[in-house]
């Protein structure tokens, strides 16, 4: 499968090539209006999807990177469809442009262009909030304007008008005086003549028909008619335009509305503003609490509650108060021992983040540092993820996502959070700021000072940096058999991705200190063993496969080579390397062999695990090699180790030997933990030396541990092993 995608990263840059020799050139028209009313009325989703079997696959290319423009919109010189030249980004113009068709979603949303010269074009507009319809993004009839348009030739060999960036594109207010005189509906009188008071009855009516965006807009312009001249009117302006910014998802700037809003110095006896001003607070309360900041929001609704006492915001106020306590106390309902009920797959929960520092890392830019000292077990943190995208919103869909300019290809549910990312990160730029610290890839990785208050999101900036930082919520960490890792190649479509801002910072070591794991879309971290204070917190991003041939490059994704001991042995340049790598296959296949089932109902025959035996053996020898020194974990015993231990516990002959075998998994290991082999050598212990056991006990205290550390809580623990 890999093969495949190399082959189309090769195909994309075959056709990015050809396409480039198309550059300045001007194509003649090809198409008519007609012609492209009924193309877009034919084009489904279906049309563009590959299938594979019954499995839907959808490709998205990320194609050359370029910034988007900066550029003020009354700076640009407008340009017509007929001078757009191909591949390239005409640079200091602004093409002004009605939309003639439907819009489609396809990978992008597409529809058609006109201008007044009857020229029609393709147009492209990529990265659009996926919560909205396309017809309501590019909506028919309206004026678009579109800043430093970029003209492509597509790999059909046709020409498309493409918007990257979502900051690059706006739909006019029908009244613009940007919009030429020959592109102006008639009715467009008397825009200067309405009153505030007249547009704010137009926003009123589209918030009653939950047309929130345009609601906004009318909110903005009769924000601007109405000036400082009535305080009154801009305060009522603001209030409803608080409300509708919530709607769309505009949180930080529902609040700042909400806080503009407040009337000050209000008299209690003045029960009209004091109505207002409940309305305000819990308009900012409500903006505050989807953006985390819950403290503010508890104030918010306390201000509101003092003088008005619905029920509704009490529990507003109890729920901002509880994830106040979670993020102080890192008390969660669902952590405890008891809390056994399912969990929706977004929870609403608050993070804890207040343990940890982000923090120079000597040659890996920043990392994540304990700011106090943990024991093994230990909560480090708990982090909501920031944006995710679920496997189930997809619809039993596979994306592949291929970059050209990082050259990185992913699988899963990448594609759909990126454009989640983008529509966030535009929604709320204070939020964008605190994603764009993140890695990008590049050695001059930060944000750039940003010239304006609110600066466009670079959306190929967002891929890079979604590339190196987001967390797939399944896989903590990955498998590492060959048949899952070929599994894995086209992952299901349930696969889920996420970004969580605070635990991004974490670099990768195999041995390492922290482990992560998901309940919902909340990252649960905690010590696999003692962490000092100051101590840099590592996880292992993923488990390297001591059978893959290509061991070296496991990291070549995130840009570094591990130097842990264990990599440096797997890697050690005087090792027999093949060999190992083809022995530990050999054990892996056989221990993974459903013809080798070693279950409660199956019990392994005799034969079995004589030949199981050999291969442990034969694994062993061939990690007495340059660089496995004792205390060195030797990854390929532990799957044969494992099934052979198993395997004499179903017997039930030998607890002394079942005791070697598990002591040799957890040895193999070194690092990782397997719950059950520290359950079975509890039990063991007990065997052999009695109920006083120490060492069963031990084992029995760290198993649970280790459950917790596996999988965030205690929880669960009990029912499998019947404690
Ligand atoms: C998710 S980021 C981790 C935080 C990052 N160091 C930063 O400055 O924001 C992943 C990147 O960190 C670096 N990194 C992580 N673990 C590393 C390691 N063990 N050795 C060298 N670089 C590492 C790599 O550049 C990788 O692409």
């Amino acid at each position: 499968m890999a093969e495949d995608y190399v082959k189309l990263l090769k195909q994309q840059e075959a056709l990015l090539a050809t396409a480039k020799k198309r550059q300045g050139q001007l194509p003649q028209p090809r198409t008519t209006r007609r012609e492209l009313e009924q193309e877009y009325e034919r084009t489904g989703l279906s049309d563009l999807r590959a299938r594979n079997g019954n499995h839907l696959v959808k490709q998205t290319f990320i194609g050359e990177a370029y910034k988007p423009s900066i550029a003020d919109i009354n700076d640009l010189k407008p340009i017509h469809l007929r001078e757009l030249r191909l591949e390239t980004h005409h640079l200091g113009r602004i093409l002004i442009v009605p939309i003639s068709c439907n819009a489609v979603r396809i990978t992008a949303v597409q529809t058609g262009i006109e201008d007044e010269h009857d020229r029609v074009e393709r147009l492209a507009v990529c990265n659009t909030d996926l919560g909205i319809s396309p017809s309501q993004t590019l909506p028919r009839g309206s004026v678009l304007a579109i800043k430093e348009p970029y003209y492509k030739a597509t790999s059909d060999g046709g020409v498309i008008v493409r918007v990257d960036h979502p900051s690059d594109f706006l739909i006019l207010n029908e009244y613009d005086p940007i919009i030429p005189l020959s592109l102006r509906p008639r009715v467009q009188a008397v825009e200067e003549e309405r009153s505030a008071e007249e547009v704010k009855k137009e926003g009123n009516v589209a918030v009653g028909l939950k047309q929130y965006r345009k609601a906004t807009r009318l909110y903005t312009v009769a924000i601007a008619l109405c000036g400082d001249d009535d305080a009154m009117l801009g305060r009522a302006l603001h209030r409803n335009r608080a409300l509708s910014n919530h709607y769309i998802g505009h949180y930080e700037a529902a609040h700042a509305d909400a806080i503009a809003a407040i009337i000050p110095d209000v008299q209690a006896d003045d029960t009209k503003s004091v109505e207002l001003n409940t309305k305000a607070h819990l308009r900012a309360g409500r903006a505050s609490y989807e953006l985390g900041h819950f403290e503010d929001a508890a104030r918010m609704f306390t201000e509101a509650i003092r003088t008005h006492t619905d029920n509704d915001v009490n529990i507003e106020l109890a729920r901002a108060l509880d994830r106040l306590r979670e993020a102080k106390t890192g008390l969660f309902s669902f952590l405890s021992d008891r809390f056994l009920g399912g969990l929706p797959p977004r929870l609403d929960c608050a993070s804890i983040v207040k343990n940890t520092e982000v923090r120079a890392s000597l040659g890996r830019r920043k990392g994540l540092f304990a700011v106090k000292s943990f024991s093994a077990g230990d909560l480090i943190l708990c982090e909501k993820a920031f944006c995710s995208s679920l496997g189930s919103d997809d619809n039993q869909m596979t994306n592949i996502t291929i970059n050209l300019n990082t050259k990185r290809m992913s699988v899963g549910t990448h594609a759909s959070l990126h454009t989640k990312l983008v529509t966030q990160l535009q929604r709320n730029p204070k939020q964008a700021s605190a994603y764009l610290e993140l890695y990008d890839g590049t050695k001059s990785s930060s944000t750039p000072p940003a010239t304006t208050a609110n600066p466009p999101i670079d959306v190929f900036r967002v891929q890079s940096i979604l590339e190196l930082n987001a967390f797939g919520l399944q896989d903590a960490p990955p498998p590492s058999s060959p048949k899952k890792a070929a599994k894995k190649a086209l992952r299901p479509a349930n696969d889920s991705t996420a970004i969580f801002l605070r635990a991004s910072y974490m670099n990768h070591a195999c041995d390492a200190n922290a482990y992560r794991t998901f309940i919902s879309d909340m990252l649960v971290l905690r010590a696999t063993r003692a962490i000092a204070m100051d101590e840099e917190l590592t996880i292992a991003y993923t488990r390297a496969d001591p059978a893959s041939a290509d061991y070296g490059t496991t990291f070549s994704h995130w840009g570094f080579t591990c130097e842990c001991v264990v990599c440096k042995a797997e890697t050690h340049p005087k090792g027999s390397i093949s060999h190992r790598r083809k022995v530990v296959r050999e054990a892996d296949e056989s221990a993974n062999d459903p013809a080798n089932e070693a279950s409660d109902k199956v019990t392994p025959s005799k034969a079995q695990v004589a030949a199981a035996e050999k291969l442990l053996k034969r694994v062993e020898g061939a990690y007495r090699q340059p660089g496995f020194e004792p205390g060195v974990p030797k990854l390929g015993a532990t799957a044969i180790a494992f099934w052979l231990m198993r395997a004499h516990m179903l017997d039930s002959c030998d607890p002394e030997k079942c005791i070697k075998l598990g002591t040799t998994v957890l040895a193999s290991l070194g690092f990782d933990v397997v719950v059950d082999t520290a359950v079975y050598l509890s039990q063991l212990h007990e065997v052999v030396e009695g109920k006083e056991s120490i060492v069963s006990a031990q084992y029995a205290v760290w198993a649970e541990e280790m459950w917790a550390v596996c999988r965030g809580s205690k929880r669960g623990f009990g029912e499998r092993y019947g404690v």
